[in-house]
């Protein structure tokens, strides 16, 4: 059996906009992705804003439209080729691919008690028998997430954000998927809440064997939480590592930008790395060759012209730079 729970191959996705009725423009978010998710792993997914995450995430979910290449969902029960997945078989997937939202915030009903918003997918995905059971599986989660039981009887305003946001946990758990996409989940809280709610789902995954994939802009999150780390800019993976290789020695100038922007992750060599300037381009209005190369201190004419290809070097520390190797040399400065 594969130890792969997702697998994505030149996977795109693109948006109409606008244009004419014979000349449709396509935003392009996602182009050409490919990458293998480990069942039980921690996937980070690091881009600026705009760089595709949320939408490579979402069409991970069968919530985007693929509209090139495709995704397979393997889990030893089932096999879904996410493109022609069948209607029972959605029904079924919603299942076992779940998305914590990103704002806890925006993303719960005020009306709605807390078990009420917990229960909603047993009662939605018709999961449970009866009331009864429904109750019993949202206090069993509700525990799980360290929720207090006897905060299910009141409404999400009576809650700080970190509350509010193992809310939307349960509610992602609560149908046992085996597969979640965290989106900027712990973006909207406080530094030390966030390491809470960190601490949290990476106790969930471990006591429920889950599959998460963690997308944060921030490098300094992914570090401690996640396995494996992709690198994602302006919707192409550039980079994608084991956590410890690519935070040993990362090899994308634009990944050594990124660490850049960490103060407390820049004492000695990544000192010298160089800032991050200007803005990611407009997916309308992409630039030749590699996409990066309008904001890159060592861009050449061939990075002008061609497009790199994300390379492997054998062992699972992927780059898409046609000078990395020269780069990473020790008198390249
Ligand atoms: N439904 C849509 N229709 C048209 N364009 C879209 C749609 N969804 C996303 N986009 C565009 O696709 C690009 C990638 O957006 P996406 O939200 O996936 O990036 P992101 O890296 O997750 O950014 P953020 O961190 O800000 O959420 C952006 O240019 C965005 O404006």
């Amino acid at each position: 059996m594969s130890d792969v729970l997702i697998c994505a191959k030149g996977l795109s996705v693109g948006f109409p906009i606008g244009g004419g009725l014979f000349n449709k423009q396509v935003l392009k978010a996602v182009d050409n992705v490919s990458l293998d998710i480990k069942k039980g792993s921690f996937f980070g997914l690091v881009g600026e804003s705009g760089s595709g995450k949320t939408t490579l995430g979402r069409a991970l979910l069968k919530a985007a439209p693929i509209t090139a290449g495709g995704a397979h969902y393997s889990d030893g029960e089932v096999d879904y080729d996410l493109e022609k997945i069948t209607n029972d078989q959605l029904k079924d997937y919603r299942k076992r691919a779940q998305l914590i939202f990103q704002d806890p915030y925006a993303a719960l009903s005020p009306r709605m008690t807390v078990r009420d918003i917990i229960a909603e997918p047993l009662e939605v995905m018709r999961l449970t028998k009866n009331r009864q059971e429904t109750d019993a599986r949202v206090r069993e989660i509700a525990a799980k997430c360290r929720l207090n039981l006897e905060h299910l009887r009141r409404f999400p305003h009576a809650f700080s954000g970190g509350q509010r946001q193992r809310i939307s946990i349960a509610r992602a758990l609560v149908s046992a998927p085996k597969f979640i996409v965290a989106d900027e989940s712990v973006a909207a809280l406080d530094v030390s809440i966030q390491a809470d709610v960190l601490n949290l789902l990476k106790q969930i995954q471990s006591d429920m064997g889950l599959t998460f994939m963690f997308i944060s802009h921030d490098l300094s999150v992914v570090a401690h939480t996640c396995d494996h780390v992709a690198v994602m800019y302006l919707g192409r993976l550039v980079e994608s590592a084991p956590t410890r290789k690519l935070f040993a020695a990362p090899r994308h100038p634009y990944t050594k930008a990124l660490f850049s922007a960490i103060p407390s992750l820049d004492p000695d060599d990544r000192g010298s790395a160089q800032k991050l300037t200007g803005e990611i381009p407009s997916p309308t209005n992409q630039p030749s060759g590699c996409k990066f190369h309008t904001r890159c201190p060592f861009a050449i004419d061939h990075c002008k012209q061609v497009e790199p290809k994300l390379e492997t070097d054998g062992t699972g520390h992927d780059v898409a730079c046609h000078r990395w190797k020269e780069l990473m040399a020790p008198q390249a400065a």
